[in-house]
């Protein structure tokens, strides 16, 4: 017997303002994106990614001498202590990437000497070190399934060139680097989505900061959230060309399909970062002589509009904008990974400085008290 609700439930937290927060702001009225008052498109188009992360925790834009310090410590971090390089080697390459980054950031915990921590200085300390390593990780793991040797950072690389570097283990060119670093820029924040909500849940217990990234990386994994940018190059694939696209969705839709890649908990409008990935995406497009990926794209998203007045989010065209550059459809969501630890360690420090342990109630639908069966032994 299902009981009747006596309160409102808010299924899936929808519409439910849980804090405060000044790291980001997320407006659907206006399709806006803020990072501590500054406009993404703004900064994915001014910064470099080091800057935004400084921005992130920080709360301002680095100076030079600041970003400078930072540069020096993230460099110094890149490299994967030799048991987390020697255990993501020995994981079964069936396991999917992400498997590999929950695991490697959950063996970089007990390594770390500052792991139980959480003075200011350890904690930005460690977001640091997370930050840094993670295109080792990443990159390290995409070679290996490609029977491939892993590469060693190079020091006089930026972030994004590095991990380009590193994954490909050629000089990246500056188009791509370009396009690359616009993606990280776009994916680093976005308030109290699943996975941010889940770092500030595991936080709210007075847990580690490897613990809380742990459990993002677990709830970024799944295609309603970061999963969707694999999802859509798998979509793309299946599809094939622009011709098929509108009887592929018709087909999908009858079928009640989610198609990925589209739609928003928060924007009913149009998500914020999709205008500049679409335009890094055509950059890409344009570098790689690829032009069917755009009107596959353009036609897709039409159909889906007219259809279901449903508008794209940011990872559809970060999915097809990935796979230009080279990357493995299973790497992509790992490559968020990359980028969200900036926001996700953030907000594990924003948490944490204002905390109070996150634990909602239900409402109980179960069967009434009842005798358990049996005589007392
Ligand atoms: C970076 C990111 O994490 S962005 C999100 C990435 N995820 C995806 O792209 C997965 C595909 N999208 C979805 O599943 C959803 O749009 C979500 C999970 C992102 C948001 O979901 P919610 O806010 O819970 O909306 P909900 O799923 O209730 O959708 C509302 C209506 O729109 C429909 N709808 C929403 N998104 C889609 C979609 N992608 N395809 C088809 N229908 C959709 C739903 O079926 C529902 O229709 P109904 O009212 O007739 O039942
Ligand atoms: O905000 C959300 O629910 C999902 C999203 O777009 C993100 O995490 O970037």
């Amino acid at each position: 017997m299902t009981a009747t609700p006596t309160s409102e439930i808010r299924k899936g937290l929808a519409g439910v303002v849980a804090d405060t927060s000044a790291i980001s702001k997320v407006n659907p009225a206006t399709n806006s994106l803020l990072y501590r008052g500054y406009p993404v498109q703004d900064l994915a188009a001014r910064v470099s990614f080091e800057e935004v992360a400084y921005l992130l925790w920080h709360g301002e834009l680095p100076t030079a001498e600041q970003l400078a310090e930072q540069t020096r410590a993230e460099r110094a971090a890149r490299t994967l202590p030799d048991d987390v390089k020697a255990a993501i080697l020995e994981l079964p390459t069936a396991c999917h990437p992400m498997d590999v980054c929950r695991t490697a950031v959950s063996q970089l915990g007990a390594h770390d000497p500052q792991a139980e921590d959480s003075s200011v200085e350890a904690e930005l300390a460690k977001a640091l070190r997370l930050w840094a390593v993670m295109p080792s990780v990443v990159a390290l793991d995409q070679r290996r399934r490609r029977g491939e040797l892993g590469v060693e950072p190079r020091d006089d690389l930026g972030y994004s060139a590095n991990f380009l570097w590193m994954a490909f283990g050629a000089e990246p060119e500056p188009a791509v680097v370009k396009a690359f670093e616009a993606s990280m820029v776009l994916y680093a924040e976005h308030s109290f989505n699943a996975s941010t909500f889940t770092a500030r849940v595991i936080t709210s217990t007075l847990a580690d900061m490897h613990s809380a990234v742990t459990g993002a990386i677990g709830a970024l994994k799944g295609p309603l959230h970061g999963g969707a940018n694999e999802a859509v190059q798998e979509t793309f694939e299946e599809i094939g060309s622009a011709d098929r696209a509108v009887a592929w969705l018709e087909d999908a839709l009858a079928s009640k399909k989610k198609i990925m890649g589209f739609g928003h908990r928060v924007y009913k409008n149009g998500d914020s970062r999709v205008p500049t990935m679409r335009s890094v995406l055509g950059d890409m497009v344009e570098h790689y002589g690829e032009p069917g990926v755009l009107d596959l794209y353009d036609t897709l998203e039409q159909a889906m509009f007219e259809r279901k007045n449903i508008r794209p989010n940011l990872d559809y065209p970060a999915g097809p904008a990935y796979h230009l550059m080279g990357f493995d459809t299973n790497i992509f969501t790992p490559l968020f990974v990359a980028s969200r630890m900036t926001g996700w360690t953030a907000h594990v420090m924003e948490q944490r400085a204002a905390n109070a342990l996150i634990r909602p109630v239900c409402e109980y639908n179960g069967p009434e008290q009842r005798e358990v069966p049996g005589s007392a032994r």
